[in-house]
């Protein structure tokens, strides 16, 4: 048995209590055991489960893994100060905020032999699924994903290219591995307004841009236009409701790793696309001169 630790209850943090007290019968989640949370607003119990401090948290002997749920500029600190006490680490995405912590917190974590894992809901929806079947074995001309969505403060969501890591995790995932050729951003901070647009490559050379807007009123939603040597891909029909959440497949995946039930070579697949991502993520930055 692991017992486990949820930080920040937020949407994110709630949800994941409520799936650590439900596991699904016979599933790698049966594995862990919620044994209390941190918040920083005094809420004393949420679900019946206990707040401890986050002192206790780090040093207590019967606490073996986080979930790490809180603002993204939190994160890091969150992550090392988890992984020096020698604890497991599920982190939501996006790890961190620049490329140099992530890999260095990555290297933090094979030094203390733990197993740091980034959550990734976004391949895990049914949506994603049928995006995935339907793409594979075709043959890319040109691609546009656009997500839109309501306002995030910056100071503590990032810059939008790591808030929105989600879209760009996508397009690796279809895609393989890309190289940014360009990048803008256009901001209105009095109105809250951002929009991203990035220009990306695959290896082929193949072109695929990527449009992050956020503004007041604006709807969450995700937009794609793939044209193929086939034909194009802008609309799929809405997916069947899935068995399993995307939260709960995501902590069996996490369980799964405690158990050392997954191959070294995932593993690696992995921490490659979540690194390679990042990396894009930077680079998007510093073309939008931030
Ligand atoms: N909502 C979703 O569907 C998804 C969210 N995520 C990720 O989950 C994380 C949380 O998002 P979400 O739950 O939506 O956001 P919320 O704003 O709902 O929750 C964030 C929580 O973080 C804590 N927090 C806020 N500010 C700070 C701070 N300065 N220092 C420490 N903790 C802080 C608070 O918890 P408290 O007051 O209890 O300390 C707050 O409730 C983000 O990294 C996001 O990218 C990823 C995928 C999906
Ligand atoms: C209703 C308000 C609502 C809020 C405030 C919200 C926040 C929110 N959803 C996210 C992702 C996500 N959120 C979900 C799903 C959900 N998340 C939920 O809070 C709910 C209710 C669902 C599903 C019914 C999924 C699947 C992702 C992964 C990225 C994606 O595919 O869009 C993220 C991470 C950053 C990002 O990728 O944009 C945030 C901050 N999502 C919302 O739907």
């Amino acid at each position: 048995m692991f017992g486990v630790i949820v930080v920040g209850i937020g949407i994110a943090g709630s949800v994941r209590i409520r799936d650590l007290l439900n596991p699904l019968q016979s599933s790698p989640s049966e594995n862990l055991k919620l044994v209390g949370f941190v918040s920083r607003r005094d809420l004393g119990e949420f679900n019946k489960v206990k707040q401890i401090c986050l002192e206790e948290a780090l040093q207590h002997k019967d606490v073996d893994a986080v979930f790490i749920c809180t603002d993204n500029q939190n994160h890091e600190e969150s992550i090392r100060r988890f992984l020096e006490a020698g604890k497991h680490v599920l982190v939501e995405y996006p790890m961190a905020l620049s490329e140099d912590r992530v890999i260095e917190l990555w290297q933090l974590a094979e030094q203390k032999g733990k197993v740091l894992h980034v959550e990734h809901i976004e391949l895990l929806t049914e949506e994603y699924k049928q995006l995935k079947k339907e793409v594979e074995g075709k043959k890319l001309i040109e691609g546009v994903l656009q997500f839109t969505g309501g306002p995030l403060d910056e100071q503590r969501s990032g810059f939008p290219s790591f808030s929105g890591i989600a879209r760009l995790t996508w397009l690796v995932d279809l895609f393989g591995e890309l190289s940014v050729t360009s990048a803008d951003i256009e901001e209105k901070k009095e109105q809250s307004y951002s929009k991203l647009t990035a220009h990306l490559v695959t290896a082929e050379n193949r072109p695929l841009t990527w449009i992050e807007e956020r503004g007041p009123g604006m709807k969450r939603e995700k937009k794609f236009h793939f044209s193929f040597t086939s034909g194009v891909l802008d609309a799929l029909p809405p997916p069947p409701s899935a068995a399993v959440g995307p939260f709960m497949q995501d902590q069996n995946l996490f369980a799964q790793k405690l158990l050392g039930q997954v191959s070294r070579e995932d593993l690696a697949t992995e921490k490659k696309r979540i690194l390679h991502c990042i990396h894009l993520a930077e680079k998007i930055r510093q073309f939008c001169g931030h």
